[in-house]
């Protein structure tokens, strides 16, 4: 039998830390070799033996944290968001200074999630409208979320490639914000509601007719197939990978 890949997790005492540790430990082929909090010293990482480091922190730190590890030579998952075009180019281009390791980045882990980005990516060239709408537990700190921004520039992307025109919208009177945020000229709405973890709908609308394509995580474990698959992927994959379609075999 192989060696089991070392793991480690940092913001191991958060929501989506305390649940991947969990999984982790429970997970075959894996190992739980440390688990990092705010404060701890990331060279705890390496001390460990680590060859994985899953982060699931702040958008504050995650970058710093990724080049760390880079340096290191440990291959990363990143679930946290706050990641920008130029976030991720700075990886990339640091990433190419480190050859064989490895950084997936994912906005969604949850494979319904991914799978519904798919299905938008794919629909919104018929379309002439489309919104997306995010709905999340209160505690969280960024919006919108990484989700619904990944949502928006794949529809954005797919709407330019077929040559759609910007979306229809007459509205010239309005309270700041009530037609939410601008992404690649998509509108993004997200709503914080105690009782909900994570949920999207992504509307697209033609005269007369509307697809609805909505996701809901209701546990956090709905995160884990998806973080456990990139764990075991990464190790083989050099080099930025940003989005869990990759790995699925899914359209980009
Ligand atoms: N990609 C995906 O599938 C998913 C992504 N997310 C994203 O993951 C991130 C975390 O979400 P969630 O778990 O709900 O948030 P939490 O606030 O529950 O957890 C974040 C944890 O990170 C810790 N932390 C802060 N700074 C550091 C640091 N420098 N090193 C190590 N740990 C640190 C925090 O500690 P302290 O509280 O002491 O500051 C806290 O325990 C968010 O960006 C969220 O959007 C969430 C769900 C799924
Ligand atoms: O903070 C969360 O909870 C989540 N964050 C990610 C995001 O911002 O897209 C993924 C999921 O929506 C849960």
């Amino acid at each position: 039998m192989s060696e089991p890949i070392r793991v480690a997790v940092l913001g191991a005492s958060g929501r989506m830390g305390t649940t991947t540790v969990r999984a982790v430990q429970e997970a075959d082929g894996l190992e739980l070799v440390a688990a990092l909090d705010a404060g701890d010293d990331l060279r705890s990482v390496t001390d460990a033996g680590a060859q994985v480091a899953v982060d699931f922190t702040v958008p504050s730190v995650t970058e710093q944290n990724v080049h760390v590890l880079v340096d290191a030579g440990v291959h990363a998952v990143v679930g946290t968001t706050g990641w920008d075009d130029a976030s991720l180019g700075r990886v990339h281009d640091h990433l190419l200074r480190a050859p064989g390791v490895g950084v997936v980045v994912a906005p969604n882990f949850a494979l319904g999630a991914v799978l519904a980005m798919s299905f938008a990516r794919q629909a919104a060239r018929w379309f002439e409208s489309a919104e997306v709408v995010e709905l999340h537990h209160p505690d969280k700190v960024d919006a919108p979320s990484g989700t619904a921004r990944h949502t928006a520039q794949g529809i954005a992307a797919a709407r330019a490639a077929a040559g759609l025109g910007a979306v229809p919208d007459a509205t010239t009177q309005t309270l700041d914000g009530a037609r939410g945020a601008d992404v690649d000229g998509v509108r993004v709405h997200a709503v914080r509601l105690r009782g909900l973890v994570a949920h999207e709908e992504i509307l697209l609308g033609n005269t007369g007719e509307m697809l609805t394509i909505r996701h809901d995580s209701f546990d956090r474990v709905s995160f884990m197939p998806g973080v456990l698959l990139a764990v075991r992927r990464v190790v083989d994959r050099p080099g930025l990978t940003v989005g869990l379609e990759h790995l699925l075999g899914l359209p980009a």
